[in-house]
């Protein structure tokens, strides 16, 4: 790692689909209890990016190049092998997802979906495993965790599984969050509920959050800092301020445009 502070280093990472180059040439840091977030229109390499560094381009399909460096691991991540990365995957870095389906099985009561990722960890006691649980749900501020413990994801609403996601997401405390859009398609108060949530859980335990959005009101609320993603490049990168009050790149002044008047204000508490 090039810097103490820096948590994950991407430096000129390329996926390539047969001859379409999706991704292009990207470099970004961030740093330690950090909210970086990743905005750009539909289709611009948000995701594909997100999944690259997770690991989870099948290698048989895409051609990955670059760099990718987390403190904790001393190899590229980009050339791991999967086993590799069972050590890393929800105990280094986790994923949430803008549908909870994703991550959630139908079938299976939230308590027993947990558990399984306990075990993962080595840990065997029962009431261990339920006071963690019950704590995890606790923390993300459900007020009564048995009852969600013990439901079907298909009793639950959309926000309800979506914080579940996050409580399991975070169960193992990874250092780094991945959220790709986790809050659109919700309403308001939901959206609200889980940036909250997610700021106040960053500053508990020490995290930093890889945010990818399209929405720069919440890019205004969380980030210190952004990249500016266009056609798999980085356009432009820098801490919020400067992107949002000057910014260099047309495109990144259009996004702006989009938003007539940023009236959320960030809570200095909450960073
Ligand atoms: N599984 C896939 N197979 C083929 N092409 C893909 C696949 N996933 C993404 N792409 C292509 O890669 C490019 C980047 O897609 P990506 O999903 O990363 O965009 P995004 O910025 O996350 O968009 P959105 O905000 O809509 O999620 C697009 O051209 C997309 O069509």
């Amino acid at each position: 790692m090039n810097s103490s502070n820096a948590l994950l280093e991407v430096s000129r990472l390329s996926v390539d689909l047969g001859e379409n180059r999706l991704i292009d040439d990207v470099t970004f840091n961030i740093n330690k209890n950090e909210v970086f977030c990743l905005v750009g229109e539909s289709g611009s390499g948000k995701s594909l990016t997100s999944r690259a560094i997770m690991g989870l381009l099948a290698k048989r399909k895409w051609n990955i190049s670059g760099n990718v460096q987390l403190e904790a691991c001393p190899s590229n991540l980009t050339t791991l092998s999967e086993k590799h990365w069972q050590d890393i995957r929800g105990k280094q870095i986790a994923m949430i997802y803008q549908n909870p389906t994703q991550a959630l099985h139908p079938f299976l009561k939230i308590k027993s979906q947990m558990i399984q990722q306990l075990k993962s960890t080595g840990m065997k006691s029962k009431k261990e495993m339920n006071n963690r649980i019950l704590q995890q749900l606790d923390d993300m501020n459900f007020p009564e965790p048995d009852q969600i413990a013990n439901a079907y994801p298909c009793q639950l609403s959309g926000g309800m599984n979506q914080r579940v996601m996050i409580a399991l997401a975070l169960l193992r405390k990874p250092r780094l969050l991945i959220a790709d859009e986790p809050t659109t398609g919700l309403d308001t108060i939901n959206q609200q509920l889980i940036i909250n949530n997610l700021l106040q859980l960053k500053k508990r335990n020490g995290m930093s959050i890889l945010f990818i959005t399209h929405d720069l009101r919440l890019v205004n609320k969380l980030a210190n800092k952004v990249a500016v993603m266009r056609k798999g490049k980085i356009v432009e990168a820098g801490a919020l301020t400067k992107i949002k009050n000057e910014p260099d790149h047309p495109y990144t002044k259009e996004l702006w445009k989009q938003i007539p008047r940023l009236y959320e204000r960030r809570e200095a508490s909450d960073h």
